[in-house]
């Protein structure tokens, strides 16, 4: 489902003393079926944007358009509900949103409360409980018996209940472990190969280059870059010079570079390094 931002604008409080705009012109296209990373730092104005995804924040001046539905400063409640279900958030520690007695009747609410009757939304609950790797001897116990981590995949699972056809992950393995945060990711892949319009917000340059096919860096509430990651991590030094880094291979590439190995293009992915390597080994 695609999404199209024009020239939107945000301004926290505006007409009081605490005035502040976050959001600066802001024009972005998300296409049907992408995996989109949205990367900067602290305060550039990430949480703001996807806040636009979903309505859940309207813009000051500009229009959000999401799928057939157009969000704008005037928007009412009724207008946009339907973006709710449309594009699914995941926000950073989403298991503290967790509240139900059970795992099964957390994850159904989405739907139960979108008007699905409760055996549906509970099949539902129990095929994408059973997606994010949660085993049925977990269904009928509290959620906050649960693990960290098996508490964040009933929270994904909550929100992947209401079958979005846009999902947007905000920081989704902050605090996990290596591999949980592997494994996590996988699952996002697999999301998106079944055909759901992926957005990830991130500082991690590795995940944007192992998934993502399309880029925007945000600055200070703009959009200053994007394009292919691929294109974006061969401009090191815009991407150091705005303290947001290149991913593992390209920094061991670059090394090699110095030390003579020559490289049409930088690889990004671990796998690209190592064909790169082993084509040059064998012409010697
Ligand atoms: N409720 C609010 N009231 C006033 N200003 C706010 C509010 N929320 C955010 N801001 C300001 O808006 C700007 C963008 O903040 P935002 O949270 O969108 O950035 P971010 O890139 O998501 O940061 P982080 O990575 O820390 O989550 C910052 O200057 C921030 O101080």
């Amino acid at each position: 489902m695609p999404i199209n931002f024009d020239k939107v604008t945000y301004t926290y409080q505006p007409n009081t003393p605490f005035e502040s705009r976050a959001l600066f012109d802001i024009d972005l296209d998300i296409i049907d079926g992408s995996f989109t990373a949205l990367v900067g730092h602290t305060g550039s104005g990430k949480s703001t944007l996807l806040q636009q995804l979903n309505a859940l924040l309207l813009p000051t001046s500009g229009t959000v358009t999401v799928d057939d539905t157009i969000i704008k400063s005037t928007s009412k409640g009724k207008e946009v509900k339907p973006v709710r279900k449309k594009v699914g958030v995941v926000f950073q520690f989403p298991e503290t949103q967790l509240f139900d007695e059970t795992v099964l009747k957390d994850v159904a609410f989405g739907p139960q409360n979108f008007g699905v009757s409760k055996a549906d939304a509970e099949a539902t609950a129990r095929e994408k409980l059973r997606l994010v790797g949660i085993s049925d001897d977990l269904f009928d116990r509290s959620p906050f018996e649960l693990s960290g981590g098996q508490m964040r995949r009933v929270a994904i699972a909550g929100i992947l209940a209401m079958n979005p056809s846009v999902l947007v992950l905000d920081e989704p393995t902050a605090g996990l472990d290596p591999k949980s945060r592997i494994n996590m990711m996988r699952l996002f892949d697999s999301i998106h190969a079944s055909g759901v319009t992926l957005i990830l917000v991130t500082h991690l340059m590795d995940d944007v280059a192992d998934y993502a096919d399309m880029m925007y860096v945000l600055e200070k509430g703009r959009i200053i870059k994007s394009g292919q990651p691929r294109e974006l991590f061969q401009d090191v030094n815009f991407m150091t010079t705005h303290q947001l880094g290149v991913p593992k291979a390209t920094q061991f590439a670059m090394l090699l570079q110095a030390r003579g190995q020559h490289f049409e293009q930088l690889p990004i992915t671990r796998a690209e390094l190592v064909n790169l390597l082993t084509e040059a080994a064998a012409h010697g």
